[in-house]
């Protein structure tokens, strides 16, 4: 690889010549291959997996896949993730211990977000922001996929949030960085280093924590992190951070043995830093911080408890019996018909949700239970990926090759026997999407901008668990 000079010469001497040395090494090496198992749906261990040590649901695999062939891989079963950034869970479940609300200001294409997702507490809300219009919408299938109900998908400015006010219990700003950490996985990262680059970064990030700030509630926790090395964007932000915003840094509980380096910069505080001649993964650096500050209101988790059950503030919408009687534990959501779409979203939660579709740009909230055309009422995948009642459709299983050729969206055919209808269809037991069987054919309803576009067909099946 051809590392930049000032690259060299600047993280050279931030981590000093013997350590560079090791460090230049491990970056001319493969990158791990490592998954986060979605243990709402599959609670299964890969095939040779080897546990990530700082994520419970995390592997490594010993060599990488094509994912996009692997059915279980678009059932949301497992997300691919690198293991460094899996590090979220130790600082998660060592500080939120009550249901939160949660904002993942960075979020696309949703690692951070499905993980947080699986560790939050229940009755946790949280908010996957996505600045970028071309990137919100694979955060947004991603997420729909990992099948939790009570996420937001939003695409955002964070300067647009301040009219929220103090809304979040924790902030997760997974910053746009200079990607010194991407260096061996992504070359188009090394080409676009520069300096100034690094400049521009560590200027933006201030000036996203500081757009954000207002939005944390005080005593609520920031997660600050980037996919890069040098000192500006990291410890010198989280200083700034502490002491022109005023936070405190705290300390994530760590293991000698998993090798997390420190802070780098000679300063007081604690920071975990993932290199990868170090620790198994790719260059990640987190800082947790407290806003200063007490506050009066109450926790959201106080919230959830105490407004589960009794319905947010809105009229009821007129919402088929049909609908309802598709979703689990239908009480426990409110509904809301418009623009021939039926959403259920966790009651708890319903003026936050009315609050930030008011003034915000929702992309994707709760659950899509339904659409309806004309009369008839179609079951929404993301219904099928989710809170979708096990008694109300039939399922059939298919075989590795159907499953391929539904998730191409093309047709497939049934067995003679299955009833007329919405059809589940299972790889594994797993839900993959939905059919409606119409007799002579069944209509694939899987969403045509997923489908799988490659023709190709591996030899061998994809089978990661
Ligand atoms: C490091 S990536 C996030 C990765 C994600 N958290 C995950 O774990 O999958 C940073 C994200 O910030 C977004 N971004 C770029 N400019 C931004 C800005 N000015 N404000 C907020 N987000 C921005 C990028 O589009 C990108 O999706």
């Amino acid at each position: 690889m051809n590392l930049p000079v000032d690259f060299i010469t600047r993280t050279g001497g931030l981590l000093g010549e013997g350590q560079f040395a090791a460090f230049r090494e491990a970056l001319a090496k493969e990158p791990p291959v490592s998954i986060r198992m979605n243990r709402l749906k599959m609670d299964a261990v890969p095939a040779g997996g080897r546990q990530v040590p700082w994520c419970g649901s995390g592997y490594y695999l010993a060599s990488r896949p094509t994912f996009t062939f692997d059915p279980l891989f678009h059932a949301g079963c497992y997300y691919v993730q690198e293991a460094s950034s899996m590090f979220l869970e130790q600082v998660l479940t060592q500080y939120v211990h009550e249901p939160v609300v949660m904002l993942d200001l960075c979020a696309a294409p949703g690692g951070k977000s499905t993980l947080a997702r699986s560790v939050l507490p229940e009755g946790s809300l949280l908010v996957a922001n996505e600045v970028m219009r071309n990137r919100v919408q694979v955060l947004a299938e991603n997420v729909t996929k990992w099948g939790h109900p009570g996420t937001v998908v939003l695409n955002n400015d964070p300067a647009d949030f301040v009219p929220l006010g103090e809304l979040f219990d924790v902030i997760l700003t997974d910053v746009p960085c200079s990607g010194e950490g991407m260096f061996r996985k992504d070359p188009v990262a090394v080409e676009e280093w520069s300096v100034e680059n690094v400049t521009l970064c560590w200027q933006r990030q201030r000036r996203i924590v500081r757009d954000i700030w207002h939005c944390l509630k005080p005593g609520g926790l920031l997660v600050y992190s980037t996919c890069t090395y040098n000192r500006e964007e990291n410890e010198d932000n989280v200083a700034w951070i502490a002491e022109e915003l005023g936070a405190e840094v705290l300390p994530v509980e760590v293991q000698p043995g998993w090798n997390i380096s420190g802070n780098l910069a000679g300063k007081d505080f604690p920071v975990y830093r993932f290199l990868p001649h170090r620790t198994e993964g790719e260059g990640l650096f987190m800082a947790v911080l407290r806003k200063s500050g007490e506050t009066d209101a109450a926790p959201c988790g106080k919230l959830y408890r105490e407004r589960r059950g009794k319905g947010g503030k809105s009229k009821p919408s007129v919402v088929p019996k049909e609908a309802k009687a598709w979703v689990k534990q239908a009480d426990d959501y409110s509904f809301v018909a418009g623009q021939n779409k039926i959403t259920a979203f966790p009651v708890a939660y319903q003026e936050i949700y009315e609050r930030l579709r008011d003034t915000m740009h929702v992309v994707y909230g709760g659950i899509q239970v339904a659409e309806v055309k004309g009369k008839d009422l179609i079951p929404s995948h993301s219904l099928a990926m989710s809170v979708c009642r096990e008694d109300v459709f039939s399922s059939v299983e298919v075989n590795y090759e159907q499953a391929i050729a539904y998730l191409r969206k093309e047709s497939v055919v049934l067995p003679s026997d299955m009833p007329k209808g919405y059809i589940l269809i299972r790889y594994k037991g797993m839900v993959l999407g939905l059919v409606k069987n119409i007799g002579n054919r069944a209509n694939n309803l899987y969403p045509q901008e997923w489908r799988i576009r490659s023709g190709y067909l591996p030899e061998q099946v994809v089978c990661v668990l």
